[in-house]
């Protein structure tokens, strides 16, 4: 049986108590996602592979929703901000919520059809991510992007279609400014 509680979500650190589970992406674990191969084996190599992500998990198999934080780091591979892996629900019917608690980012979300959106991620705006949308996180800033996500707890990743053929659009770094720029390796 399930009881109510308070699961206190520190907006600064990410953290999450209680939690029930949680993983680190390092950059070398994310090998493939940056435009700029070389870039990538340089910051891994001489960057100590850092952290890219982690996520903290709230979820309980006998329940329908679930929620967690999403706390990315700040950096770049060949003038693209570190990102999350991206990917579609295995589930076509559930959508997402992205509540930006600190830092600042933007969300990249590309439909079935390839119809590209994006939506900021900032303090005080929850982004709204439908069933069937491709979605990718990108910290554009210089501080750690925390966010509390919340969905279906059997949505699912279908993490391949983005792995395969990549995303229609970069977020990279031009004048000091976050710019959405066409993929050139889109296959
Ligand atoms: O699973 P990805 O695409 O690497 O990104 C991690 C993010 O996506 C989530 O799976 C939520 O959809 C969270 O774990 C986190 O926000
Ligand atoms: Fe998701």
């Amino acid at each position: 049986m399930l009881f109510p509680e308070g699961v206190a979500i520190d907006g600064i650190s990410g953290e999450v108590t209680p939690s029930t589970d949680r993983y680190t992406k390092k950059l070398s674990e994310l090998s493939g996602l940056f435009h700029d191969a070389a870039a990538f084996d340089k910051v891994v190599a001489e960057g100590g592979d850092p952290i890219a992500y982690e996520v903290v998990d709230y979820r309980k198999q006998e329940c329908d929703i679930c929620f967690g934080t999403t706390i990315m780091m700040p950096g770049q591979v060949g003038g693209e901000y570190f990102m999350t892996r991206g990917h579609f629900h295995e589930r076509k019917d559930c959508g997402e919520g992205y509540y930006t608690q600190s830092g600042e980012g933007l969300l990249l979300l590309e439909s079935r059809e390839g119809e590209v959106r994006t939506v900021e991620m900032k303090p005080g705006i929850c982004a709204f991510i439908p069933p069937e949308w491709a979605h990718r996180s990108i910290n554009t800033g210089s501080e750690k992007l925390v966010f509390v996500w919340f969905c279906a707890t059997d949505a699912g990743h279908d993490y391949g279609t983005i792995r395969e053929r990549g995303m229609r659009k970069l977020v990279v770094e031009r004048d000091g400014r976050p710019a959405i720029i066409d993929n050139p390796n889109f296959a």
